[in-house]
This record gives structure tokens, sequence and C-alpha cells, in this order.
């Protein structure tokens, strides 16, 4: 493989670097211009919705959403959809925080997964900050602390995150959105340790079994050590002789660790979802999903009576889990994720008629299909 750039053809090679780079030179000026431009329309917007109201929230994810695709739906590359949505994804991030900078609360330490996240759906501009728990990152967001909290729910290898399904029965918080990030794991060794002698391994519980199969083919031997997440694993590490941490990219750059391997999950589409929680209902943005939690009475037919509505009204279930109800032994509530949005009339008249059936039904929010 030679390391010249896809459009590569022999007619560029009569074009000199000099020249190539004076156009550069003018389309970065041309760029700035624009994105100067396009940040001082935003401050307007910012003017525009203080009048309308003093409450205002600035930060809208059903526009976010609506940009990042249309950007991708125009893009004619070279650069991919996804790498040109990236960067658009940080531009409509420092413009949001020329009107408001978003304070976003995650699950921590720096260096998980959550936080990396964080970085996908709000950009680098918005202020984040780690908490050791998904109750205190609900109780943040609560208290006024943060604007929003960014939480783990479901991983496409080990299941569902309980303890944030649990923290929604005793909330009054909305889900404003959805972020799905590939989950790379590395197996991660400070300079001073060799492939050869890890005979300890360390990571969150969830990462040791998402490689479970990797590890028994190449480390059997070694003794593998739950901690409290995967970021800890790599502090660990970073000061200790003959372990190694798995980890991802974000707990690799932080305690400067080596990658022995890359990649190591057991699934290759390894991916978890998260979601965004705030205080506010967001509008339809054309490609939705609504997230709800149901409880039924303990009877022989109770999980198909709340289900049928959906399937009479054609709307697509994407999730359901069970939980034990808090009150009441045996008694169990029911989370349900489905494509469509709650002020579509479809998706109303299933609801209502959900209503009827069900002994409590709480819409959690609607919120747009994650897009990067
Ligand atoms: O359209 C808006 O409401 C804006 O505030 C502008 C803008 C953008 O930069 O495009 C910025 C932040 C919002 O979250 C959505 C979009």
């Amino acid at each position: 493989m030679t390391d010249q750039p896809s459009s590569f053809d022999n007619n560029d090679q009569g074009v000199d670097l000099g020249a190539l780079r004076d156009r550069i030179d003018t389309l970065d000026q041309r760029i700035l211009d624009l994105i100067s431009e396009r940040a001082a329309c935003a401050q307007q917007v910012a003017h525009v919705k203080l009048a309308e109201d003093p409450e205002a929230v600035f930060y809208r994810p059903e526009r976010e959403a609506q940009v990042l695709k249309r950007i991708m739906a125009l893009n004619k590359g070279p650069l991919a959809g996804e790498e040109m949505a990236r960067l658009f994804r940080e531009i409509m991030s420092a413009c949001l925080a020329l009107e408001k900078p978003v304070r976003a609360a995650y699950l921590g330490p720096e260096g998980t997964f959550t936080q990396q996240a964080a970085l996908k759906h709000f950009g680098d501009s918005a202020v984040c900050k780690p908490l050791p728990a998904i109750d205190e990152v609900f109780r943040e967001v609560e208290a006024g602390a943060a604007n929003y909290g960014v939480v783990p729910v479901e991983n496409s290898t080990e299941g569902v995150v309980n303890h944030t399904l649990d923290s929604f029965m005793d909330t009054s918080l909305r889900i404003c959105g959805e972020v799905v990030l590939r989950i790379h794991h590395h197996l991660l060794v400070g300079s001073n340790t060799r492939r050869d002698k890890v005979s300890r391994i360390y990571s969150h519980s969830q990462s040791l079994a998402q490689c479970r199969k990797w590890l028994d083919a190449h480390y059997p031997h070694a003794e593998r050590v739950a901690v409290s997440s995967n970021a800890e694993a790599a502090r660990r590490v970073k000061s200790e002789w003959h372990t190694a941490a798995i980890a991802g990219d974000m707990a690799a750059r932080l305690y400067g660790l080596e990658r022995l391997e890359e990649k190591i999950e057991d699934m290759p589409d390894n991916s978890t979802r998260f979601l965004i929680i705030g205080n506010h209902d967001v509008p339809p943005s054309g490609e939705d999903k609504t997230s709800l939690v149901a409880s039924m009475r303990n009877q022989p037919g109770a999980l198909h009576d709340l289900l049928e509505p959906f399937h009479r009204h054609k709307v697509d279930m994407t999730r359901l889990e069970s939980r034990p109800s808090r009150h009441g032994l045996w008694n169990y509530v029911f989370f349900i994720d489905f494509k469509g949005h709650q002020e579509e009339p479809r998706v109303q008249a299933a609801l209502e008629e959900v209503r009827l059936r069900a002994a409590d039904v709480r819409v959690l929010g609607s919120y747009p299909v994650g897009v990067l």
C-alpha cells in the first residue's frame, strides 16, 4: 500500500506544492469568514429566543439532529458524511457556547466511555463534569447544577444498565436524546510492563465480560480483577508493574498508556447506548423515538394488554425491559421504547389506549434518534 490520497491522479503531478498551499490559504480564509458569519447568526438566534422567553432553552436537540442529517445528505465527499458531521458538530458546539455554554454531568470518572459519549453528543465546547454514580448524575440535573446528564442505558453484548432504569422510577427528568457509541476495548499497559509478564488484568466487570473469549485465549492464567470503571483500571495500571487494563481510547490517552492489543472485544459490533437527560420536552425532529415506563396490575395477560395498542396503531417497538417495582412484592414495571414522537397522532392514539389499560404510565421523553 502506498500513502497516496484516494483522489490522487496523474493530473495532480503538474501542480506545485506552493500553489496548492496558496489555494488552501484562500479556502481557509473563506471557511473562517463563513464560520464567523454563522457564529454571529447563532448569537442573533439567542437574542430572538430571549425576546420570546426570558427562560429560553438555548440547546435544541431536534434542530441539531436536523442540521447534522442535512449536512450528511448534502455532503459530496471526498470526506465521509460522518466525518463532515463531526466537524459541524464542533462548529455547532462552539456556536451554542456563544449563546450559553451547556453544562453536562456524566457518569465518571474522566476517561470513561460515558465521557466519550458526552463529547460526541455535545461537542468540545460543552462544560462536562464527571460524577461517581448514576443517581448523582440524575440529582445534579434535578438540582439545576447541570443542564443535562449523560448515563449509559444498554450495551449490545451485556444488556441493560439497571441503575439507569431504576433511577427513572423516581424522577421527573425527561430523556432529551440518545448517543450510540461503538465500544472498542484495548489491552493497555504502562511503559514498564512487557507482554509476556502480564499477571493481572483490571477492568469494569462489563468490559471483562465483553472480552471474555479473547482473555481466555490470550491470557488464560492472568488474574481478572473487576474495578469500578475502565478509567479506574487504567489509573491503577499507570503506577503498577506487570498489570494491564482493559479500557478505551480516552483512558489510554488520559493516563498515557501503551496499547498492547487493540479492539479485543469479542463482538465486533459491540456498542453502548447512552441517554441524555434534562428538564424539558423536545419537539419533533422528523426521526424520533419515545421512551415510557408503565406499571401493570399483576394479572394474566397484562403484558399482552399493554403492548397490543402499539401493534394495532402500527407503532414500532424497539425495546422492552422489565424491572421489579419498588412498591409491592412481585409487581413489575416495563420500560418501552418505540419509533415516533409523542406529538404524532398515531402515537397519541396508542398512548391513550395504553393509559386506560395500565395502572400507571409515564412518558419519559420523545427525542431525536442518535445521528452520529
Ligand atoms: O437553531 C438554533 O436554535 C440555534 O441556537 C443555533 C444552533 C446552531 O448552531 O445551528 C446552535 C445551538 C442549538 O442547539 C441548535 C442550533
